[in-house]
């Protein structure tokens, strides 16, 4: 049954990330509002509620979502937060969009996934915003039509301005790589089998001690090939290109060649600096995907299956990137209800 009334959603963190997907669905998103932000910062979850009519601010997510004004949760917590947020949110029947990642690691993505599977049905989207983008949809379209022929590989390049001071070596995997992760197996529509990390020399302009750029090799259960460079001191913009090599042709995407100028004997383009300004139209359709979805009482997008799929790929690549070599990724047996 369609929900008449705006979805009104608690957001649960109101960082970077939160603060924008609050000021989205006041402003961009329809057929919802925001009714409750919730940060273990006091301070900031309030000054992000005096923004917004009608909104309360908390500092505790369970205390949040026992309020009778909340419909849905957005949770835009540090991912070790995730799993409180969205074990509170399932024991009260809540839909929810978490952003990425589901859980830091497999173990507690699985509790999420079992707590999902003891309610019987989907609740939760995680918030691989790539796949709402308008080039990677379009990369996608292309695949499905099967004009290239099978897909042998994926050259990925990721790369970041700088990063922020708590990032770690590990965090380029489980962090950034975390979106590789999914859309290798969202565009395959194959499970990743293996992980490989070689680590080139680290450029001078990471933080000391910051293994970066790191070069990812993942091996998938059809028989392809995917690289990733995650370089997230790159210096110059932020930076997603991924291209596909198949049987009969290859289709890349990210040239960023939206806009070419000519002047003073030199052409070129601007380079987006940040994924708030680089992946904002798929933050945009991402966000009103899931409200129009949870308006109409179905859950649709990557899935708490997803999630957990992303966490093992990650974790076993920090394995790789900490021990050397080929490291296996281990998957348990596909609930029937994904
Ligand atoms: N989809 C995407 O492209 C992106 C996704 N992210 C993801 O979004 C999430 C947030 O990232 P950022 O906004 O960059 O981080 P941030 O550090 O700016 O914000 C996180 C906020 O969560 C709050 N917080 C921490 N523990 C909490 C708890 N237990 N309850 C309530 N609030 C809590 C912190 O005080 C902080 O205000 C992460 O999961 C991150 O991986 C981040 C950047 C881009
Ligand atoms: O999700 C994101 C961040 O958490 C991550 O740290 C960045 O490397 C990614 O580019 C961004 O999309």
């Amino acid at each position: 049954m369609t929900q008449r009334a705006p979805l009104r959603v608690a957001v649960i963190g109101t960082g970077k990330m939160g603060a924008d997907h609050v000021r989205r669905i006041e402003e961009v998103v329809s057929g919802a509002r925001v009714s409750a932000v919730v940060d273990v910062d006091a301070e900031r979850a309030k000054a992000v509620a005096a923004r917004v009519d009608g909104c309360t601010a908390y500092t505790d997510a369970a205390t949040a979502l026992a309020a009778a004004d909340v419909d849905a949760v957005l949770i835009a917590s540090s991912g070790p937060a995730h799993e409180a947020a969205l074990v509170a949110a399932l024991e009260r029947d809540l839909p929810v969009l978490c952003e990425k990642p589901l859980a830091p690691d497999s173990a507690s993505a699985l509790r999420v996934l079992e707590a999902e599977r003891k309610l019987g049905h989907r609740r939760v989207q995680v918030g691989f915003m790539r796949r709402y983008d308008a080039e990677y949809m379009k990369l996608k379209s292309l695949l499905e039509t099967g004009q290239l022929g099978r897909p042998l590989m994926v050259h990925n390049r990721h790369r970041n301005a700088a990063s922020p001071p708590f990032f770690t070596s590990d965090m380029l995997v489980s962090d950034s790589v975390a979106h590789e992760t999914d859309v290798t197996r969202w565009l395959l529509g194959q499970e990743i089998t293996a992980v490989t990390v070689l680590r080139p020399r680290p450029s001078a302009n990471a933080p000391e001690d910051l293994q970066d750029p790191q070069f990812v090799v993942f091996e998938t259960d059809g028989g392809a090939v995917v690289d990733v460079e995650i370089f997230v001191n790159c210096g110059f913009g932020y930076q997603v290109q991924a291209e596909v090599v198949c049987e009969r042709g290859t289709a890349r995407i990210g040239d960023g060649h939206a806009m070419v100028t000519n002047m003073a004997g030199r052409w070129g383009g601007t380079i987006s600096q940040d994924f708030i300004d680089r992946f904002a139209d798929a933050y945009d359709r991402e966000l009103q995907v899931w409200v129009d979805a949870t308006r109409r009482g179905e859950v649709t997008g990557p899935s708490t299956w997803d999630g957990y799929a992303a966490a093992a790929v990650c974790e076993a690549g920090v394995r790789a990137l900490n021990e050397g070599g080929r490291v296996e990724v281990e998957l348990v047996e596909r609930p029937p209800l994904y």
